[in-house]
């Protein structure tokens, strides 16, 4: 039969000593109930005898959530114990965690404790948790820094005055994967009464490597892993939750355990948790992060177009995100714009297709993403498009608020190329009537409008105009990441179409 490995979640006390995150009862319970629903085995709720307000959370955990573990620490002392026992009083399944360090720093400069005295109050605090509850861990803090004969005979010890969960924690996350799993062996070799307890590791990930030193211990046989979730936690943080099953899932070929929780909610899991305790979640934080299933480039889109798994080695459904996304930047390929605008309802020949596309990539150039209303803007702009008889080829301006706005262009009017320049009451008036005098049009701006057709402060703005030329209205458009470019391009579109409209237009 294939070895279990359960999963006790610490967001809600470990999690929670994330610098920054204090979170009330009402918040704790709601991510209780996620939690329940994520179907972890454990859910330690918190330290009660911290605060009322934490032994008001575990409480009220332990009254609403019904299937998991509900565990509460305890330090090595009468008193911590015998809050935690009351916090826990009303679960269904309550376990009492205690803990004491047992590295030779720890003892000497923090407890103030022997070997000897540690011990005692390990023994001392196991067995009056057992008064209360049958299902108690034991802790001892710092284990990867301690003496590997005192750290066996402490477990040891614990285990016979009737603790069922063993837990070494990498306190500070120092241990190596090698090293750590030459820890967990050695303790599982030479605790003898190691096989009367579950034997769990509790990772932390200073040196980046939490969730590595937890699935070495998985395979060095260990039957719990303590995480939290988006892995949050003192410092730099617990091994994360979400890494730590998708890795047993993804790669079950290579770890052979099971475990119990639902992946699909993974992901409303973390957002939860992010949500309530205001710690953001980096883009590219493994497999919650915005990024972790949104590719860019245009080689991997092309072969996530053709295949998913060419370059995904879990799906976005199985943890519960709707699909992945193929992100348009400067890095895409034909391929994605064009699946992405069939997504939009426009099915486009190929010359305009790939006109489109010439002007995605510019926009690209200028923009970090271009988003699907950018690209409908594109679209868009070149659908009502007509022949350009005015091309500005450039501009220039310069305002001030003590100074005259003067401005500059260059236009090529159906192959001619006329320069002018022209002051105004502002830039925009100044490009105006320097396009006037270039295009030798006299005409008269009736209506100037501008909105920001995408989000960001790189977003695309879209100028519309309207131009009276001898009583008739002409509507121009222009599509900028720079506004004053829009504002000049939407000035030549609709002077464009007064050409046109005479018949001095020509077919470029
Ligand atoms: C590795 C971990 O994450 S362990 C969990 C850490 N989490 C927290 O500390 C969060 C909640 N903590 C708190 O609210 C407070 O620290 C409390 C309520 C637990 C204790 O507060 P205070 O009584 O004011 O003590 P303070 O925090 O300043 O110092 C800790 C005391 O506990 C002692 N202590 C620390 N760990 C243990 C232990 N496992 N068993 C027994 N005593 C311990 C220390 O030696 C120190 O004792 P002293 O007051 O006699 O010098
Ligand atoms: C209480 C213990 C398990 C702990 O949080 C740690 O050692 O990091």
């Amino acid at each position: 039969m294939t070895r279990k490995v359960e999963i006790f979640d610490t967001t809600l006390r470990d999690g929670e000593q994330t610098p920054g995150i204090s979170l009330n009862a009402k918040e704790k319970l709601e991510i209780a109930k996620q939690l329940e629903k994520l179907s972890v085995d454990v859910i330690e709720a918190g330290f009660p005898i911290a605060s009322n307000g934490d032994f008001n959370a575990v409480k009220a955990i332990a009254e609403e959530v019904r299937g998991p573990i509900i565990a509460g620490l305890a330090r090595a002392t009468s008193k911590d114990i015998d809050r935690a026992a009351e916090a826990l009083k009303p679960a269904e399944r309550p376990r009492i965690h205690t803990f004491i360090a047992s590295s030779p720093i720890h003892m000497k400069y923090k407890l103030k404790m022997t070997e000897d005295e540690v011990l005692e109050a390990a023994v001392a605090a196991v067995k009056r948790a057992k008064s209360y509850v049958e299902d108690v861990e034991f802790s001892a803090e710092d284990a990867s820094r301690s003496d590997i004969e005192f750290l066996c005979r402490l477990y040891s010890e614990a285990i016979k005055a009737g603790a069922t969960v063993i837990n070494i924690p990498d306190t500070v996350g120092y241990a190596t994967p090698r090293e750590f799993a030459n820890l967990v062996t050695t303790l599982m070799e030479r605790v003898p009464e190691i096989d009367k307890a579950k034997v769990s590791v509790h990772c932390h990930d200073d040196l980046g490597m939490a969730v590595a030193n937890s699935l070495e211990a998985v395979l060095c046989g260990v039957t719990q892993i303590e995480c939290a979730v988006n892995g949050l936690g003192e410092r730099a943080g617990n091994a994360a939750l979400e890494e730590i099953v998708m890795a047993l899932n993804t790669r079950k070929d290579f770890y052979k355990v099971e475990h119990s929780i639902n992946t699909r909610q993974i992901y409303r899991t973390s957002k939860l948790v992010s949500t309530i305790t205001g710690i953001a979640i980096q883009p590219n934080k493994a497999v919650v992060g915005a990024n972790a299933f949104a590719h860019e480039a245009g080689i991997h889109q092309h072969g996530v177009l053709a295949e998913k798994s060419t370059y995904e080695i879990m799906t976005p459904e199985s943890i519960g995100l709707a699909t992945n996304t193929l992100v348009l930047g400067k890095h895409s390929g034909r391929h994605a714009f064009a699946e992405r605008l069939k997504e939009l309802g426009y099915e486009l020949p190929q010359d305009e297709l790939d006109k489109a596309f010439e002007r995605f990539k510019e926009l690209a150039d200028k923009k970090k993403e271009v988003t699907d209303l950018d690209i409908e803007a594109i679209v868009e702009d070149q659908a009502v498009k007509l022949p350009q008889s005015i091309e500005v080829e450039c501009f220039q301006v310069s305002t001030g608020n003590k100074a005259m706005a003067t401005a500059s262009v260059r236009v090529n009017i159906n192959g001619e190329i006329v320069e002018e320049a022209a002051t105004g009451s502002g830039p925009i008036d100044a490009l105006y009537r320097a396009l006037e005098r270039a295009c030798n049009i006299d005409c008269k701006l009736v209506d100037y409008s501008i909105k920001s057709v995408t989000g960001g402060k790189d977003a695309l703005g879209e100028v519309t105009v309207k131009v009276d030329k001898d009583g008739k209205i002409f509507l121009g458009r222009g599509l900028s990441t720079d506004i004053i470019e829009a504002s000049v391009m939407a000035y030549a579109n609709a002077m464009n179409k007064t050409l046109w409209n005479n018949g001095n237009g020509k077919s470029s």
